[in-house]
């Protein structure tokens, strides 16, 4: 960044209801409360030729309790930046809120989304300088049900195009659940690739039943099964997976990926930029992944339309990345925004404008 840059930060609160609660087995989530983030070049006055308008990058941070910092200690930490920035520099921010990873994330994508619109690159290839990419496959994300709820939602999201599907499970008993995943199965056909989310919520034996009728099904991927101290216990549960596949998530955060490399304990580990601190460390986190030869695959944590944003790009920074956990826009009944990315055929539509992408969710300037 030049040295005549003379970066503010600024932060309004939002509050974003889910259309209907995401019932998971770790909680009920209703309401996404967080902090969207501008970041203006007070230097640029547009005297450059660039533009009549200051270059502007966005951010949001949306803590979720048990995945980031609390709402609190986001706001703090976003105070923290906010004067590191004016006295130090953007590093010196960064460096502020290092362990406040809601925070870090949004100061973290507005440096991005600022510079890539500065380089009129779009934000993943900012990221990644790899080559155009025009869609990542997505998959639908369907709560924790009743049998004819989660039935109605697979079908709902497969008549508008999905062609993956991620069941919440775990609420209830696994042979409850086994039924929701066989009548789910019924309702769709053997085309449709279908996943199920634990949430820690199983013990090993529980786990092993699970993973028994899920393989009948045909499920492609079981996401953390066990609590997410159980490393070992889950490098077992793969010996005797029958083909589905074991995901960590809440794992990840606990564990790191040397741990979970070393232990044999995942096919595939999930990417949640707002619980890892940002895009950028997400995006190193799949390369290390990539190289150990575990699949990375990102999800956002129900976020309005800034990090969601940030997240797709993320993923299309990723060569080969499996369906992601990206769909979730239609989950908010509210948006901070105009949402620059089209769902279509199980698939994001990467948005190819400089920078994120995103337009019109300040409101003034
Ligand atoms: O992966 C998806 O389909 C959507 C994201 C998702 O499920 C999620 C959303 C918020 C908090 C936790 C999780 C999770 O993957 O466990
Ligand atoms: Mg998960």
């Amino acid at each position: 960044m030049s040295a005549a840059e003379d970066l503010s930060l600024e932060y309004r609160p939002f509050s974003l209801d889910l259309v209907e609660p995401l019932e998971t087995a770790d909680g009920t989530i209703a309401s996404r409360d967080g902090f969207l983030v501008r970041l203006v070049d007070e230097a640029d006055d547009g005297s450059d030729g660039a533009g009549d308008e200051p270059a502007v990058g966005y951010g949001e941070a949306t803590p979720l309790p048990g995945w980031t910092e609390s709402r609190e200690d986001c706001e703090r930490a976003l105070e923290r930046a906010q004067e590191a920035l004016r006295t130090d520099g953007p590093s010196e921010a960064l460096e502020a809120v290092d362990r406040q990873v809601a925070a870090r994330h949004a100061l973290s994508l507005a440096l991005a989304d600022l510079q890539a619109t500065r380089e009129s690159t779009p934000l993943y290839r900012y990221l990644g300088q790899g080559p155009m990419v025009g869609r990542v496959p997505v998959n639908a994300t369907i709560g924790d049900g009743s049998p004819d709820e989660t039935v109605a939602a697979a079908r709902a999201a497969v008549d508008r195009g999905f062609t993956t599907c991620k069941l919440k499970v775990g609420l209830r008993s696994v042979e409850d659940d086994i039924e929701r995943v066989r009548r789910v199965r019924e309702a769709v056909g053997d085309r449709i690739e279908l996943r199920a989310d634990a949430n820690e919520a199983w013990t090993f034996e529980e786990a092993q039943s699970a993973l028994e009728g899920f393989a009948d099904c045909g499920v492609s991927i079981l996401e953390q099964p066990l609590p997410a101290g159980a490393l070992e216990g889950h490098a077992d549960l793969r010996k005797e997976s029958r083909g589905v596949s074991i995901a960590l998530d809440e794992g990840l955060l606990e564990h790191g990926v040397d741990a979970i490399c070393d232990a044999g304990a995942a096919d595939v580990v999930v990417l949640k930029p707002m619980a890892l601190g940002g895009i950028d460390v997400a995006r190193q986190v799949a390369a290390w992944l990539s190289e150990l030869e575990v699949a990375p695959l990102v999800t956002t944590t129900i976020d309005g339309v800034v990090a969601r944003t940030g997240a797709v790009h993320l993923a299309a920074a990723i060569p080969d990345v499996p369906a992601c956990g990206l769909a979730t826009g239609d989950l908010l009944a509210t948006d901070l925004g105009r949402d620059p990315v089209l769902i279509e055929k199980g698939s994001a539509v990467v948005p190819q404008a400089k920078g994120l992408g995103v337009a019109d969710v300040w409101g003034d300037r």
